[in-house]
């Protein structure tokens, strides 16, 4: 058997042999999640045509039996896979009320704003440690660069297409679908 054993005089060789490793399981990753994906949404269809629930305690606890482990970091990933397949079945039918007005401190409505937009993969553009990222990361959202065509939040100033906005103690959402939808990032613009 061989072994590669990194030297300490080049460790950035070994981390970039470990991410190409990780590329690779990342991509049979990604196509495993499309395929789940496929398969959530017909799901999904099937259900809503026979008036059934997209989440479905039961069936959980039965594939979690099947699994056969009590591992808490594996409960926690089939968590997250639940958490995912549930929200695609949803998606076509996600009724949210138009529009919100609510009244309090600043930092209050960061956060409850961070967590009407927060969801397991969702992305938001804004900077770790702010009160809307604490909510968004607590909610399974994930900071990041937002790519695509995100919904805009202001926070502090006003801004032309702001889904939402904070300002002089309000927070007015006027696109709740926008917010909550699972597939369109977050750009958080503040003043
Ligand atoms: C896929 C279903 O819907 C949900 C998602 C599940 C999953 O991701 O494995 C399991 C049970 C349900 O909460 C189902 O009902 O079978």
């Amino acid at each position: 058997m061989v072994h590669f054993i990194a030297r300490e005089s080049d460790p950035g060789k070994c981390i970039e042999d470990l991410r190409k490793e990780m590329l690779s399981n990342t991509l049979s990753i990604l196509r495993l999640l499309n395929e789940r994906r496929r398969i959530a949404v017909e799901i999904g269809r099937a259900k809503a045509t026979s008036g059934l629930p997209a989440r479905v305690p039961e069936q959980e606890e039965r594939v979690i039996r099947q699994i056969g482990s009590d591992d808490p970091v594996v409960a926690r990933d089939i968590n997250l896979l639940f958490e995912l397949s549930t929200q695609w079945q949803k998606r076509s039918d996600i009724s949210a009320p138009r529009e919100v007005s609510i009244s309090g401190d600043p930092a209050g409505l960061e956060f409850i704003l961070g967590s009407l937009c927060g969801s397991p993969g969702r992305i938001a553009e804004d900077t770790e440690g702010t009160a809307f990222a604490s909510a968004f990361l607590m909610k399974g959202g994930h900071i990041s660069r937002a790519r695509g065509n995100p919904v805009l939040v202001c926070i502090g100033s006003g801004r032309q297409g702001c889904a939402a906005e904070i300002r002089d103690g309000v927070l007015h959402a006027e696109d709740l679908e926008g917010l909550t939808s699972p597939t369109r990032p977050v750009r958080v613009v503040r003043e």
